[in-house]
């Protein structure tokens, strides 16, 4: 059901039959092709001499794509390989908490606490976060993993950063293998427990999928299989958009 498995959404419109997806991952970097018109030339040059998704000094809007889907879905596993392949800069917004909680801050005493109780941590902190990672990056491609997790976080985004995304993924995992995969991820994370899990499970239903609901529009990535069969899907659609 729809609600229960998430797709993958593109926001912004297909391009035209002249960039058309890459049958393999192997030539994906070909098919990149700019959004505007006028500095297309300066643009795609960026492209293809960019490290991580900077572009040394870029003053233009970064493409963002948000990342989302439930708990244990796949998320980091496959913004990594996106990252590697597409040359995003990847933020995760889990990571940048993990982050706070790890620098001793008072904010990391509070963000600890959410966490293990698998609630979402107030807009604000968050989106400050990412803001200032999407800054220190200095990239021309963003991949947010995990975020935004409620209706307040997108407006929050909205708002602090300015900008709405240029595509939302979603991957689409059923609740018993996302169960199974963060009872087996062995990080040391303190939500991997099931009392959190369960939590999160309810939080992502309640709160996540609202979310989802909001940018629904069409596609979706199935995220069962190995991860090597999900970005076979996932580079069909990194490769069919224009940067
Ligand atoms: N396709 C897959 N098949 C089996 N295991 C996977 C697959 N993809 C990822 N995993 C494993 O599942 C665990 C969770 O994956 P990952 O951390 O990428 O999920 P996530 O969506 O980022 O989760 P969270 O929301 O908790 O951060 C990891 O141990 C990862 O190695
Ligand atoms: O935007 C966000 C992202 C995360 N959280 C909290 O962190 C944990 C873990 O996040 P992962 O992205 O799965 O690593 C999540 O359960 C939330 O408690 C958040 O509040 N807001
Ligand atoms: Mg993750």
């Amino acid at each position: 059901m729809w609600r229960r498995r998430l797709g993958a959404f593109l926001l912004r419109s297909p391009p035209s039959s002249s960039s058309t997806a890459a049958s393999s991952c192997q030539h994906r970097r070909h098919h990149l092709l700019p959004r505007e018109e006028p500095p297309a030339l300066n643009r795609l040059a960026r492209l293809f001499t960019s490290q991580a998704g900077s572009d040394g000094g870029n003053s233009q809007k970064p493409f963002i794509a948000f990342v989302l889907g439930g708990p244990g879905s796949g998320k980091g596993t496959q913004c990594t390989k996106i990252a590697l392949d597409f040359g995003f800069a990847h933020l995760s917004a889990g990571d940048l908490l993990r982050h706070e909680i790890a620098s001793g801050s008072e904010k990391g005493e509070l963000i600890v606490d959410i966490i293990k109780e698998g609630r979402i941590v107030p807009s604000e902190i968050t989106v400050e976060l990412i803001r200032k990672a999407m800054e220190a990056s200095n990239a021309n491609k963003v991949l947010i993993d995990g975020f935004p997790r409620c209706e307040e976080n997108r407006i929050a985004f909205e708002r602090i950063v300015g900008r709405e995304p240029d595509i939302v993924v979603f991957f689409d995992c059923p609740e018993d293998e996302m169960v199974k995969r963060l009872l087996g991820r062995n990080q040391g994370r303190v939500d991997d427990n099931i009392e959190t899990i369960k939590k999160r499970l309810k939080v992502f239903e309640s709160l996540n999928i609202p979310v989802i609901d909001y940018y629904s529009s069409r596609g979706k990535i199935n995220a069962t299989g190995t991860a090597d069969e999900i970005f076979e899907a996932v580079c069909k659609l990194f490769s069919s958009l224009r940067f």
